[in-house]
């Protein structure tokens, strides 16, 4: 295969629409290799929709995604070389190894170069001992260890990861992270979303910031952290940051866009 860039991943005038409701955009955005690029927003801001846009998931109503040279992310050619680990993932039902041999074997590569990758990439999540376990019996927290493994054996070009932790405890949340970080040294552009300003804090270098179904803030994640420059960002942290973490829906109702503390 021709070695084609599948970056600068860009989006230009991209849109989502569903039943005549613009959902997403249109938004303009490029993300280049390097910077781990963060995504954040409240509730229903169109954050998981960017992501699927951005992955070939979702094809756009209107305007265009393209992957570098390689055409929009639906191009076989783009679609090898991108990951994405979702909030709950997906086991097959087979072992933990079987999860990541199988997606070798989908990419053509041979049965003991598939068991070598598979066994790397176990260690490097620190699965090994739970290789011949069936992967549908594993933790919230060691499932997603194992979508990671999974993704690291494809050794893409980039890889999205929406909430990757919102449902585990924290040991599993540092795993999750550590393997993050992994990829992000062996040069895979990371994109993904979070609640947790914590964890935007430890893994971004940037904030991609979306209300209402468009980008209204993007810039430098310290930055962003710190002091946002829109008000919707500022009301956004101070309701993440606010007594007891995230608001219930019941503080949300009645006091939609807090002070800041
Ligand atoms: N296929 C679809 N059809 C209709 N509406 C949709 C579809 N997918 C998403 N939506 C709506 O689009 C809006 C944005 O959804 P999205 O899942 O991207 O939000 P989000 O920012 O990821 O939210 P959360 O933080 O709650 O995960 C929501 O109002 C959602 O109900």
């Amino acid at each position: 295969m021709a070695d084609v860039a599948t970056l600068p991943l860009r989006l230009s005038g991209a849109s989502f629409r569903r039943q005549g409701r613009a959902l997403l955009g249109p938004v303009d955005l490029t993300l280049g290799a390097g910077p781990r690029t963060v995504i954040m927003g409240p509730n229903g801001a169109g954050k998981s929709l960017l992501l699927r846009l951005c992955h070939g998931l979702l094809v756009p109503s209107d305007g265009e995604v393209r992957c570098g040279d390689a055409g929009a992310p639906t191009a076989k050619a783009v679609r090898r070389r991108q990951a994405m680990v979702f909030q709950r993932p997906v086991m097959l039902r087979r072992s933990v190894l079987a999860n990541i041999t199988y997606a070798l074997a989908l990419r053509g590569i041979r049965r003991r170069e598939r068991r070598r990758r598979a066994e790397e990439a176990l260690a490097l999540v620190g699965l090994e001992s739970l290789a011949g376990r069936t992967a549908r019996v594993l933790s919230g927290g060691e499932q997603q260890r194992l979508a990671l493994a999974r993704a690291w054996v494809l050794r893409p070009d980039i890889l999205f990861l929406d909430e990757p932790t919102s449902a585990l405890d924290p040991h599993a949340t540092q795993a999750v992270e550590v393997a993050v970080q992994r990829f992000h040294e062996a040069g895979t552009k990371i994109v993904m979303t979070t609640h947790n300003i914590g964890q935007a804090r430890r893994l971004a270098d940037e904030v991609v910031f979306l209300d209402g179904g468009r980008i209204v803030e993007r810039g430098p994640a310290e930055r962003f952290l710190s002091r946002p420059e829109t008000a919707s960002g500022r009301h956004f942290l101070a309701g993440e940051l606010g007594p007891g973490g995230n608001r219930s829906q019941r503080q949300w109702e009645e006091n939609p866009c807090p002070a800041r503390p």
